[in-house]
């Protein structure tokens, strides 16, 4: 079965001559259809640069992106913006201020010349939880949960088959944090959607991830089941010592 994300010696060099860092040295990994994989590890690791690179958002990486068997690369940008969307950490930075949700909504449709708009944006509405009557509100008359269920209401619209997850909880509360996961959770199930998800969180992998992969440095150290987390299964040392160090906290070891 063809994987739904497959990446391959993907590598990339933030700036030129003596000043140039090669922050991914070459990452490989694949998705399968409608898993949920997560990308975890310290600060600075690139976690969000393998989702930039996966996006396009970033485009002069080395190596190979395929998504559903098709090179990013050669996906025009439309095409891939109907495969794949990102949501962001910053649900506050990631909508405008002064666009209503209906305008944030209507954009992608327009652009891609979707019909039938008003239906859809009620739909995604009705989708993440939200009344239809916020499509008039802008972003500062909604809470960070709200607004967060807009971004992600945003990513559905174009009913992409690859959803790129970047912390998309760690700005909310704690008790918005769950609601965010369960709604992400449910949608996954009802619409098969694949998930790469970047999270500082082992309890949230625990929650929503099939697989993830510990990076350090730029590099994956081990990619491990959702399983290996509550007995430590890692082989790897930093890998060990994150989920370790998280057991810890979370107060079951
Ligand atoms: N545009 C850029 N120019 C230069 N360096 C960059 C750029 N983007 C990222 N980096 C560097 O790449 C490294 C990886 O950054 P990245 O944001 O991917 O890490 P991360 O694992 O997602 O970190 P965090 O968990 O803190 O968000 C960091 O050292 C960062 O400083």
């Amino acid at each position: 079965m063809t994987k739904s994300v497959e990446i391959k010696d993907l590598s990339i060099t933030f700036g030129v001559g003596p000043s140039a860092v090669k922050v991914l040295p070459g990452v490989t990994f694949s998705v399968a259809p409608g898993e949920c994989f997560g990308l975890v590890g310290e600060s600075g690791s690139g976690k969000s640069t393998v989702l930039r690179c996966v996006s396009m958002l970033t485009d002069f990486w080395q190596g190979e992106v395929r998504i559903d068997g098709q090179s990013v690369r050669d996906l025009p940008q439309q095409q891939r913006c109907r495969q794949l969307q990102m949501v962001f950490q910053d649900p506050y930075g990631s909508l405008h201020p002064r666009q209503s949700v209906r305008t944030v909504l209507s954009e992608p449709l327009r652009i891609h010349g979707i019909g039938d708009r008003e239906a859809r944006m009620r739909a995604a509405m009705v989708d993440v939880g939200l009344p239809v009557d916020f499509l008039d509100r802008f972003p500062h008359q909604l809470s960070g949960g709200q607004r967060q269920r807009v971004a992600i209401a945003r990513a559905l619209i174009l009913e992409p088959s690859v959803l790129l997850l970047d912390e998309p909880t760690s700005a909310l509360d704690v008790s918005v944090q769950a609601e965010i996961l369960n709604l992400l959770a449910r949608l996954r199930e009802e619409r098969g959607f694949t998930y790469i998800m970047v999270t500082h969180d082992l309890a949230v992998v625990d929650h929503m991830c099939d697989r993830f992969a510990v990076m350090l440095h730029g590099e994956i150290t081990e990619i491990l089941p959702r399983e290996a987390i509550p007995g430590n299964g890692a082989s790897h040392p930093y890998a060990r010592e994150l989920i370790g160090a998280s057991l810890e906290y979370e107060g079951l070891m």
